[in-house]
């Protein structure tokens, strides 16, 4: 893919309003921005999702620049490499570190379709011209989020995911199941539960909820198998699945019926990809989870979800979901409750320089 130079940008943006979970608040988000240019200057586009501090995975901001920077950028100039799973294979030397991986690994596949007149979608066999779109209400009273979810419901989302645990679960749920009886719910629980609370979550059942998302902890795919075999609603597991064996275990222990794939999660496109083709061989479900991102990785999440197992709509919303102004033209927009897969070469997405330029902290450069 002969690689010239790599440029990391630093940026962060503050959140139109903050992201609420039972883990804290986001109110700004921090990324970083990877653009790889070959000899002939064309170039590829990933994004770092890391948070600033390790709150839904180990990963940081600051770990992220340090692995990119200190191993998987040296990795590659040591090993130039002809197409971009020959890094998904290459970082595999290197443990964990997902989201710094996806950062580079992303930006790869850009490059590599922009290099070969492709669109990013159809080189990962993407099937799909439009995705079918979801947002994530996170926010601490049913008041505000039935104002949230009435709003999102005029944009035309057509699935809404609520944060929940226990302090704010059955008659939150409740609340929302009254005024809205037949909409495509689902909750995410982002591990606040243990097996002492089964019969909390059993009562959920009534909600009729699309499904519950990682209700136990982010580490496990034990007790979620005894917990499925306890409730109807079926389990999608998040933050338990960082790879492809992951994702083989808990289909095959019972612990799930859906997976939510997060590139940066289980380390790049290629891993996803495998995921995905795993679950869709198997009828098993998946869509594709959100992070809060800026466009970048919005439009990575957008090829990936035009493959053909992604059957339920995810957490990829619009641009204006959670940015005043986000970082790319044109910006990511839902229309009648779906986004357009570009056809443009690569993710069909530009950088917006004034924007970038406003948002920025820091940028490195680090020649081949
Ligand atoms: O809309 C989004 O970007 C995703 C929202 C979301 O639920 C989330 C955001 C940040 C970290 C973890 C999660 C999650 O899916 O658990
Ligand atoms: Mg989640």
């Amino acid at each position: 893919m002969k690689i010239a130079q790599v440029e990391l940008y630093i940026v962060q943006m503050p959140l139109k309003s903050p992201f609420l979970t039972h883990l804290g608040a986001v109110a700004h988000r921090e990324g970083i921005i990877v653009k790889i240019m070959d000899q002939d200057g064309c170039f590829g586009l990933g994004e770092g999702v890391a948070f600033s501090t390790p709150w839904y995975t180990e990963e940081t901001v600051a770990t992220s620049l340090h692995m990119i920077t200190d191993i998987l950028i040296p990795l590659l100039k040591k090993n130039p490499i002809q197409q971009p799973e020959e890094a998904a294979l290459l970082f595999k030397s290197i443990r964990r570190n997902h989201m710094a991986k996806a950062a580079v690994e992303t930006a790869l596949w850009d490059l590599y379709a922009k290099q070969n007149s492709s669109s990013l979608s159809a080189l990962l066999n993407g099937t799909r011209q439009v995705i079918a779109s979801g947002v994530v209400v996170a926010t601490d009273s049913a008041v505000n989020a039935l104002k949230q979810i009435e709003q999102y419901l005029e944009e035309g989302y057509q699935r809404i995911k609520v944060k929940i645990n226990p302090q704010q679960d059955y008659s939150f749920l409740a609340e929302i199941r009254k005024v809205y009886p037949k909409l495509p719910i689902m909750a995410d629980a982002n591990s606040a539960y243990t097996l002492k609370d089964i019969e909390r979550l059993k009562a959920l059942d009534e909600f009729n909820l699309l499904m519950i998302e990682q209700p136990l902890a982010h580490d496990d795919i034990i007790e979620h198998a005894v917990l499925q075999k306890e409730i109807r609603t079926p389990i999608c597991l998040d933050e338990s699945i960082v790879s492809f064996d992951d994702a083989r275990k808990a289909i095959e222990l019972g612990s799930c019926q859906v997976i939510n794939i997060k590139v940066g999660r289980v380390g790049g496109l290629y891993e996803a990809k495998q995921i995905h083709d795993y679950c869709f061989a198997r009828q098993i479900p998946v869509w594709c989870g959100g992070m809060i991102e800026f466009g970048i990785s919005r439009a990575h999440n957008i090829a990936l979800a035009s493959l053909p197992g992604f059957t339920i709509p995810g957490d990829i919303s619009a641009s204006n979901r959670f940015w005043e102004e986000d970082i790319i033209l044109p910006e990511v927009q839902v229309k009648g409750g779906f986004i357009k897969v570009p056809d443009e070469p690569g993710i069909g997405f530009s950088l917006n320089e004034k924007r970038l330029k406003e948002t920025l902290l820091s940028t490195r450069t680090f020649r081949f």
